[in-house]
């Protein structure tokens, strides 16, 4: 029925090709004069109409999205039509007024806003309000005083976002009153407010960030029982993840015995781990659950890839040569750019030939391997002349002279030299000199009769090396006999080279398992890693996987990655329904990426999933099992919008803890800032650092002994924990121990077993240098470090975030025992940064470290030894490093020495020994007819003697 027509004014005959507008039914009507026609559904609108008039027409807005304006109306005849539109408007608008109360109740007063109703509320609420902002006389005219009341307080926030936030902080703010009594409660002690409101938040996605002892746990059971004390959600409804099952069993009991204090008869929720968790969905999914051997016992996967690398070798003489050439990773030594590096590298990788020899770089190791598998037999470093026969002929070379290699059954010399084509040398090393002395040690050789065959850098560079080696020592009719595969597969396996790699290769295979890598994904990290041979490794390790997997295949059994990975793919399957509408996971900063993609699959298959993480990226320390902090840290890019409670107050430790740890772990700046405040605080610093000396000898057993009798003398019955970042030295202590009375619980924790528990007391060991130490130079190698999770750039950040977990597992007091003579990098910083620590040993005064640090290297520090003739002084790196030094003797301090002079090293004492210029003894004093004099103390020496005298005065 055609109701309410406008036609045409005179002037639109020219300028519009309307024929007229009408509402027919629900449909306003725009006819054309060529016979078409737009319609617009009236329901549709969220907006009033808007006529204007001019001199001789009019013209509708009608305010839809599009800001259709109907023009050139006839004046009376378009009147009628809006004043009919907008009574048809306010009916729907009162309607949708009404019904964007309802939603609005619904999704944001009746439960947290989550971020997936806002577009609901969008359309349907912040849309109406904004149309009323623009068009308020309008609306006012036409809608009911409690809608336009409603809308103009809606409308006075414009911005979604803070609408949003509005609404947010009003929900909170109710919850926060309505439920204090239950806050009051549900915990020994009232829980705070940021707990609160890490409790009431409840967006899709929530990341609750906290510190050490901030109540994570606390706030883990009151949501959980928040959540089904309010209804929000059946116990059944609600899944709780735990790293482990410790901390589960922990989460369960904690649980029950807050819902009795709070006086809530509730059945726990699920609170499992995720190897539990995807157990369960695969026998619900009716899926084989037989465990793998390989899951329990690491001896049997090793044997299973010694076997499965024996049989590949056996029927591929290349693989056998990728076996063998893929054993130490390549190092190009033009790429470091300092000498700190270029000793890092030498000390984080042990160099052992074929012959079981140690060698000093890997192109060294290179030709010895090659020679081994010629069968040449040879030697390395040989003694050649000492620094007194060399420095008779000339000045260049400073020490004695080892070239690199000797073959003593042909005689012949080899030597590699670090150059490129144009003589060029690695960047930390003078090119003139070094050229110098290849120069030098050919006119050596020459003049001696000596053969001195040459290989070079560039040879290796250009892939070459075996090839000039080969011609070299076939041109000198040295013999070249290969060494059958069976032999090499035995020198392979007695010198414990295989053994490394297959343990390599196993750390290789979890982490490309942990982080779910595509065979692509391998092939790209590798190529990334900047590996020379990184096809060939990408290959290997494919080959490993699909072989491993092909395995657990064959033994119709699953291992400890298959329960998440073969659970997420049942769950994608839809073979499994998931029932929860809450899932909280702890421990999140140690999240791997297989587990979070488990846990995105169970959030995207469920209804309406809500997901709460917890963690605390400052104990982020299982990134060697495939924990990536990056999803913490880049929750937002890597898992999603979310809403942000960060718990910043510890009831753990004190102030003084807290400072020292707090600082400590924050020099990374790729850590989140936090202002920790505590519950506790104290005015003198309860860090204290001591030495490890018992009577001035190296004793931490006793050491730790001594402590633990202080602390009980002051508190019978504190616990006291004993953490370590390696379990040998916990076990010589706890051996240590066994028979002595102590009335104190006491515990042994390795630092990584540590985290979640705490202790009164805490005393941490093993502040040592090197790869058993702390930190630990234990780095991984090139290849398993490109499959583990990124990390950042940070000097030893999982290391140093370690020493955080330690220091705040202690309620009162933590103790470090270092060893003052050869105390690690985080010891160092730890004095030299002035820490607020109580410093219980003089020994650990900052400029006695500094007398003690080395000068040769980047990070040794000089430690008195005794040998064969007396004590000396040398440098911790001894892998790269030799210094030696002697010890004055005046004060007994290390005295460094220059040419014909050893000058002690402590300011106090500054006293200069002479020494012989030619051979570096002690020159002593002597008497003649002539008068005193200075003489080398190596007159009197059978062998090798020095007659080197000279004046007294000169020193
Ligand atoms: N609101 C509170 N008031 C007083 N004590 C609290 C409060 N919340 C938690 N605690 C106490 O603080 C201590 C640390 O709590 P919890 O173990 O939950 O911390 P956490 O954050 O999990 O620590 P970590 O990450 O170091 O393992 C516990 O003894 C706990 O009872």
């Amino acid at each position: 029925m055609v109701q309410y027509v406008a036609t045409p004014s005179w002037l639109g005959r020219f300028f519009t090709r309307i024929k007229w507008v009408s509402i027919e039914q629900d449909v306003l009507v725009v006819h054309f004069r060529d016979m078409t026609k737009q319609q617009f559904l009236l329901s549709d609108f969220s907006n009033f109409s808007v006529l204007q008039n001019s001199l001789f027409s009019a013209k509708i807005y009608l305010c839809d999205p599009n800001n259709t304006c109907v023009s050139f109306l006839k004046k009376a005849e378009a009147d009628v039509l809006n004043k009919a539109l907008n009574k048809y408007f306010s009916n729907t608008l009162e309607q949708k007024v009404n019904n964007a109360k309802i939603l609005l109740k619904r999704y944001a007063l009746d439960e947290f806003l989550r971020d997936s109703s806002i577009e609901i509320l969008n359309k349907a609420v912040f849309s109406l309000s904004k149309n009323y902002a623009h068009n308020q006389t309008v609306w006012q005219q036409h809608l009911s005083p409690i809608s336009v009341k409603f809308l103009s307080i809606l409308s006075s926030t414009p911005k979604t976002a803070d609408a949003v936030a509005q609404l947010r902080h009003k929900y909170e703010q109710k919850q926060l009153t309505l439920r204090d009594n239950f806050y009051n409660n549900v915990e020994s002690n009232p829980l705070t407010t940021e707990q609160r409101l890490a409790v009431i938040r409840d967006n899709d996605k929530n990341l609750v960030l906290a510190a050490a002892g901030t109540g994570k746990t606390s706030v883990m059971v009151a949501k959980s029982l928040d959540l089904i004390a309010r209804g929000i959600a059946l116990p059944e409804q609600v899944l709780v993840l735990a790293y482990n099952k410790m901390a589960a069993q922990e989460l369960k009991e904690r649980f029950i015995k807050r819902a009795a204090h709070a006086n809530l008869s509730i059945k726990p929720p699920a609170i499992l781990t995720f190897h539990a968790l995807g157990l369960k969905l695969l026998q619900d999914a009716k899926k084989s659950t037989k465990l793998s051997t390989f899951a329990t016992d690491e001896i049997q996967q090793k044997t299973w890839l010694t076997a499965w690398l024996y049989k590949q070798m056996q029927t591929d003489s290349t693989f056998l040569k990728n076996v063998v050439d893929l054993l130490h990773e390549p190092v190009d030594i033009f790429s470091f750019k300092s000498s700190a590096e270029y000793e890092r590298c030498l000390r984080d990788n042990e160099y052992r030939s074929l012959a079981g020899r140690k060698v000093k770089s890997y192109q060294e190791l290179l030709i010895s391997n090659w020679l081994y598998l010629q069968s040449v037999e040879h030697e390395y470093e040989p003694h050649y002349k000492n620094k007194l026969e060399i420095s008779a002929e000339d000045i260049t070379l400073n020490a004695q002279y080892n070239p690199n290699f000797h073959l003593s059954k042909y005689n012949i010399y080899l030597e590699h030299f670090d150059i490129d084509r144009e003589g060029n040398t690695r960047a930390d090393i003078n090119k003139k000199r070094y050229n110098e002395q290849i120069a030098f040690k050919r006119k050596l050789h020459k003049n001696n009769n000596t053969i001195l065959l040459e290989t070079f850098h560039y040879n290796w560079f250009e892939g070459k090396l075996e090839q000039r080696l080969s011609k070299l020592l076939k041109q000198h009719s040295v013999a070249l006999v290969p060494l059958n595969d069976d032999e090499v597969f035995s020198t392979l396996n007695n010198s414990g080279l295989l053994q490394q790699g297959v343990e390599k290769y196993l750390k290789c295979l979890q982490a490309i398992r942990a982080e779910q890598l595509t065979n692509t994904q391998i092939k790209q990290r590798i190529k990334q890693s900047g590996l020379k041979n990184h096809q060939r490794y990408a290959a290997m390790l494919i080959a490993i996987h699909n072989a491993y997997m092909q395995e657990l295949h064959t033994q119709n059994a699953i291992d400890f990655d298959d329960m998440i990975i073969h659970a997420t793919k049942a769950v994608k399957k839809g073979e499994f329904s998931v029932p929860w509408s809450h899932i909280l996971v702890d421990e999140f900063q140690d999240i791997s990426g297989a587990r979070m993609a488990f846990l995105n699959t169970l959030i995207n298959k469920g209804k309406s999933v809500r997901f709460t993480a917890v963690g605390d990226d400052w104990q982020a320390i299982y990134r060697f099992s495939g924990g990536n902090l990056a999803f913490t840290t880049r929750f937002n890019e890597l898992v999603g919008g979310h809403s942000l409670t960060m718990l910043q107050k510890t009831f753990r430790y004190n102030n003084s803890i807290s400072d020292v740890a707090g600082r400590f772990v924050m020099q990374n700046p790729e850590q989140y800032k936090k202002l920790i405040s505590t519950h506790t605080q104290v005015t003198t610093p309860h860090v204290i650092l001591l030495d490890d000396l018992y009577q001035g000898t190296k004793s931490i057993e006793i050491k730790v002994q001594q402590s633990i009798s202080r602390i009980q003398k002051n508190d019978a019955s504190a616990s006291i924990a004993i953490l370590s970042r390696y379990r040998y030295m916990l076990n010589s202590v706890q051996q240590h121990l066994k028979d002595k009375k102590h009335t104190n619980s006491l515990y042994f924790w390795t630092l990584h077993s540590a985290k979640g528990l705490e202790a009164d007391y805490c005393i941490i060991i093993g502040f040592e240098q090197g790869k058993l130490g702390f930190p630990s130079d234990n780095q991984n190698n090139v290849l398993v470090e490109s499959l583990l999770p990124e990390q950042d750039e940070f000097t030893h950040s999982e290391e140093r975030r370690l020493l955080y977990v330690g220091i705040t597992r202690a309620k009162h007091k933590a103790y470090l025992i270092a060893d003052p003579y050869a105390c690690s990098a985080f010891v160092k910083e730890l004095v030299n940064d002035d820490y607020p620590i109580q410093i219980a040993s003089t020994l650990f005064n900052k400029s006695q470290l500094k007398q003690r640090e080395c000068n040769t290297c980047s990070d040794g520090l000089i430690v008195p030894k005794t040998g064969q003739y007396g004590n000396y002084y040398s440098c911790t790196n001894t892998q790269i490093c030799e210094t030696k030094l002697r010890v004055c003797k005046s004060c007994s301090s290390p005295s460094v020495d220059k040419s014909t002079y050893s000058q002690c090293v402590n300011m106090e004492c500054k006293t200069q020994h002479p020494i012989c210029e030619k051979c570096g003894r002690e020159m002593r004093k002597r008497k003649s007819k002539h008068g005193e004099f200075l003489g080398c103390s190596g007159f009197e020496l059978k062998e090798d003697s020095c007659k080197n005298t000279r004046k007294l005065t000169v020193t």
